[in-house]
């Protein structure tokens, strides 16, 4: 159990009512939008989801899905409206369906660059909130350096990512969304059609009758029906050519080391291993992604453990086949024939001797390339990004965790108290530097493995982390950042005797083996503890240390510990009255009668030296800190 050990504690709330006057605004959000809040009716209008990120606060509705916009674009006020930000622009470098470019007018700036030089994209990027390519734009590490901070999402219309550096954006907190459904039929039926077409020389005979020529005999083709197939990776793609070549009458099995093996059985596909696949097949279909592990796999060394007469067909991508031994295998006769539709270098060179081989089939990286599949990818990649610079969590998001939105939205006031305590936390260390072990204990009436802490445990990390650095920390880099910090952040879920129907019951920070700046912070193992709950919505503190507080964590705090005696909360509210300091909220917290108390005050301004200094002069206070929230 968290060593919440608040004291018995009565705590007496003093204008409770001003609660409702607080204007000040949440700063969370999962992505890396800070300072900028477009917020309320505006924003909402734009969402399909509203379910996500907003929270009733006092009958109004407040959305915590907050837009950093960068300095550079402006924000103007409505009379009518709250604050109405600045669209956010949105980069499309390649051709993008009509109906995706009208989802994202309808939400930012777009602009159509296409064909951009490397140079041409890093100039550009920096005035950019998103970015959205296909397979053509390499989105580099110098591509996001270039952006300074600004490009909040990269939208991949399409499936593979390996044109995007996943660690750079990760790095940065750009995070990384592809459209992986809506393009895998288009890429299914034209690997069917490579692999007919190859067999039966479709282009080859067509290119020699417009020489000309008729050459009956020089195209006789192979048949399908009865051959072997081996699909290299049974994902989306592989599993629709097995069943469609499955259609034509062919023995299909399948490699694929992440598959499981009911769904293989399912489409009446045996899974195998490599080996088996390669050196068993008639013909052998590509279908996995380009990673460290599949770059190149298919060499010398794989092809010469093939069939004699091998046909090869790939739809994936063109560097798992090491080029130069292809040209071997094809030149030996090991490969008969090769139906490529994806290069290492794309476009290739215009003399590349596989292309230019007789027995090799070229399309131009067409697999995703229908009517119907480029709008599907559209649209797809559209939502995605849109939803993104929402700040909603995707599901199609490459380099973050994929929270269900119903996760999301049942999180949303305990995301804002993350942030907040992890905010306290630091600052009520000496320095506010030097954290390196911080423990949070979650406590609830739940299963603790019903509790998907990856959201609250993101920012609490940008809390501890952004306040004394100039990180930009979201759900995307959060667990690097704090890496790269020396930051290490263990969890803890606590089952507690409290309401199910609420996903925490209270979240304690817990720093250890730092000097607090307020004592009464410290626990007697040494650690600063803070405690906090979400009450009707809203944040509050509830432990500081060992003491019990209840005060909304909104605007600023000013932390007091005293001798209980009357008279104080007077004392204190008179002098920031007198220098014209507004108090939101007040709470007072004891050990016991006229001994120890803290007295947790809500102000709306930072009170001048003078004043915090008027504060601590005053006898009865043996120590007190103002924090920023
Ligand atoms: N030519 C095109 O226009 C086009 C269109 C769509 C997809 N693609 C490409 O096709 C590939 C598959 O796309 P998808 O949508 O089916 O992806 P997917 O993620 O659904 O499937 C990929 C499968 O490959 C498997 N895999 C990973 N490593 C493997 C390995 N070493 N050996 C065998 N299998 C392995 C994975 O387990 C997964 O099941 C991707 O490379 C994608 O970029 C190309
Ligand atoms: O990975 C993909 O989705 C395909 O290779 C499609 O790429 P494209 O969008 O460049 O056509």
């Amino acid at each position: 159990m968290a060593s919440s050990s608040a004291s018995s504690a009565c705590t007496k709330h003093i204008f409770p009512s001003t609660l409702t006057s607080s204007s000040s605004s949440s700063t969370t959000s999962l992505l890396s939008f800070r300072d900028t809040t477009i917020s309320i009716p505006k924003l909402l209008s734009h969402s399909k989801h509203h379910q996500r990120f907003y929270f009733a606060v006092n009958n109004a509705v407040k959305t915590t899905v907050d837009t950093t916009l960068p300095s550079s674009v402006s924000t103007t006020t409505n009379p009518n409206d709250s604050v109405v930000a600045a669209k956010p622009t949105i980069l499309v470098s390649e051709k993008l369906g009509s109906a995706g470019i009208e989802v994202l007018r309808a939400f930012g700036h777009v602009e159509c660059a296409y064909d951009l030089s490397p140079e041409d994209l890093c100039k550009k990027i920096s005035s950019c909130d998103a970015l959205i390519v296909r397979s053509g734009t390499k989105v580099t590490r110098q591509v996001l350096e270039a952006a300074k901070g600004r490009l909040k999402v990269v939208g991949r219309a399409g499936v593979g990512i390996d044109n995007v550096d996943l660690q750079a954006a990760t790095e940065f907190g750009c995070l990384v969304v592809n459209a992986p459904t809506a393009n895998t039929i288009a890429a299914a039926e034209h690997g069917i059609a490579l692999l007919a077409g190859m067999a039966r020389n479709v282009a080859q005979a067509d290119a020699s009758m417009k020489a000309g020529k008729w050459e009956r005999s020089k195209y006789v083709g192979v048949s399908l029906v009865g051959k072997t197939l081996a699909v290299m990776g049974f994902g989306k793609v592989g599993s629709e050519v097995a069943r469609r070549a499955k259609g034509l009458g062919m023995n299909v099995i399948a490699h694929d080391p992440y598959a499981p093996a009911d769904r293989a059985r399912a489409v009446g596909v045996e899974l195998v291993s490599f080996d088996q696949a390669i050196s068993t097949a008639d013909f052998i279909s590509l279908h996995m992604p380009l990673t460290p592990a599949t770059n190149k796999i298919f060499d010398d060394h794989t092809f010469s453990r093939m069939k004699k007469g091998v046909r090869i067909v790939n739809v994936a991508r063109g560097g798992v086949i090491d080029e130069d031994a292809l040209v071997k295998a094809l030149d030996d006769g090991i490969v008969a024939q090769a139906a490529l539709d994806v290069f290492t270098e794309e476009p290739p060179a215009k003399d590349s001797k596989l292309v230019q081989h007789r027995n090799v089939t070229v399309t131009p990286h067409l697999g995703a390339s229908t009517k119907e599949a480029q709008e599907g990818v559209a649209i797809e990649i559209a939502e995605a990004v849109v939803g993104a610079l929402k700040g909603e969590l995707s599901s199609t998001a490459v380099n973050a965790p994929m929270v269900p939105p119903e996760i999301v939205s049942e999180l949303a006031p305990y995301v804002v108290l993350a942030e907040k305590l992890g905010r306290l936390a630091v600052q009520l260390v000496s320095g506010g530097k030097g954290i390196q072990s911080v423990k949070v204990v979650y406590t609830t009436g739940r299963d603790p493995d019903d509790l998907d802490t990856r959201l609250l445990r993101a920012m609490i990390t940008k809390g501890i982390i952004e306040p004394i650095s100039d990180a930009i920390v979201n759900l995307v880099n959060a667990d690097f950042t704090a890496k790269q910090k020396g930051l290490r952040l263990s969890e803890e879920r606590v089952v507690v005797d409290s309401s199910p129907d609420l996903p925490v019951h209270s979240i304690q920070v817990q720093v250890s083996n730092v000097e607090s700046k307020f004592a009464s912070a410290v626990l007697d193992g040494g650690q600063i503890s803070i405690e906090g709950k979400v009450k009707y919505g809203v944040p509050h503190l509830t432990t500081v240390g060992s003491f019990a507080v209840d005060v909304s964590l909104e605007g600023n705090l000013i932390l007091c510990r005293q001798v209980d005696q009357p008279g104080m909360i007077g004392r204190v509210g008179n002098i920031l009255g007198d220098e014209n300091v507004n108090v939101s909220f007040m709470s007072v917290g004891r050990t016991s009668r006229r001994r120890k108390a803290i007295m947790a005050i809500g102000v709306d301004e930072e009170p001048n030296k003078d004043t915090l200094h008027k504060i601590g002069a005053v006898p009865a206070i043996e120590e007190f800190v103002f924090l920023n929230l």
